[in-house]
């Protein structure tokens, strides 16, 4: 058997297994509040935010945003009671995996701690999330890493406090646009800081001072960024913070990267070299016009 046709078969198996272990948790978890299991705009979401999607102009949505740094934008986004409810369900998942000692999968290798929102039900609710209301923002203010064709989604919370996850380290999201709003409930510390956009050659490079951003949460709140915006979250000092994660995923962008490997221009560094070869070039010009021109009047 080909070495790819293996890698494929590995992947299919993972995809199969991971369908199963979701079957097993919704056929067997009751959810608390099924409200949250279909959208209801207008329970979930601040009237601002609302009024912005369903205008749906660059104007309207500039007008309800916040950007701290370029590439990092915040707004008003989710009501409080809505933050309640999620909270206190994924509480009530937790002591479901608890009582029921269900080995659970976390977010990712970073946390300890967290739920995967997809896993226990979720993910048509989100689908409709990132569909309806993400992707309005991302075509706008995004369209250069796919922000208009988002087409799936990795759902999750993150939860830190002294007997959860304390920090998260500095790190770039598998996703092409992050939705990061924070839950609740009261906290201190905790702040994201950011470091820059970059691609995959450049994600170790330096950082410049107009890169640098803390950003302290603020429960109802989103931050919408690019994933390869680095960035990371300092220690979470006293009380509970718990954040939605949404890594929206473009399968259409990913396919086009492949193909066009030599310059992002939505890299920090890439920008920065482009404009480095591009004063040299000017440079290497005016210095042949002078040779001509000293030559010719020789
Ligand atoms: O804790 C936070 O607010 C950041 C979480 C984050 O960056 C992530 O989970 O990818
Ligand atoms: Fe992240």
């Amino acid at each position: 058997m080909h070495l790819r046709d293996n890698r494929f078969e590995q992947e299919l198996l993972k995809v199969q297994r991971h369908r199963e272990y979701r079957k097993k948790i919704i056929s067997n978890y009751q959810p608390l509040h099924r409200e949250l299991y279909t959208m209801h705009a207008v329970n979930f979401f601040v009237p601002s935010f609302l009024k912005a999607i369903n205008d749906n102009t660059k104007e309207s949505l500039r007008s309800i945003m916040i950007e701290p740094s370029p590439g990092v934008y915040t707004f008003e986004m989710l009501q409080p009671h809505f933050c309640e409810l999620l909270l206190s369900e994924v509480e009530n998942f937790e002591r479901w995996v608890h009582e029921t000692k269900f080995r659970i999968m976390r977010p990712n290798t970073m946390n300890k701690y967290g739920a995967v929102l997809d896993d226990f039900g979720l993910e048509t609710m989100l689908d409709k999330l990132m569909e309806d209301f993400i992707c309005p923002i991302s075509r706008v203010f995004f369209p250069e890493v796919g922000g208009s064709t988002l087409d799936s989604h990795h759902g999750f919370v993150v939860e830190y406090g002294m007997d959860r996850d304390v920090d998260l380290g500095f790190h770039v999201d598998d996703s092409e646009v992050t939705l990061n709003v924070c839950l609740g409930k009261q906290f201190s510390g905790g702040e994201l800081f950011f470091r820059g956009i970059r691609c995959d050659n450049h994600v170790h490079s330096g950082t410049e001072q107009e890169e640098i951003l803390d950003y302290s949460h603020v429960p109802g709140r989103a931050v919408l960024h690019r994933g390869r915006h680095r960035h990371g979250a300092r220690a979470t000092t006293s009380g509970r913070r718990v954040n939605l994660l949404l890594w929206c995923r473009s399968s259409v962008f990913r396919e086009l990267k492949k193909y066009q490997k030599e310059f992002s221009s939505w890299c920090g560094e890439c920008q920065r070299e482009k404009k480095e070869r591009q004063l040299l070039a000017v440079g290497a010009t005016k210095l042949e016009l002078l040779n001509r021109l000293q030559k010719s009047t020789s």
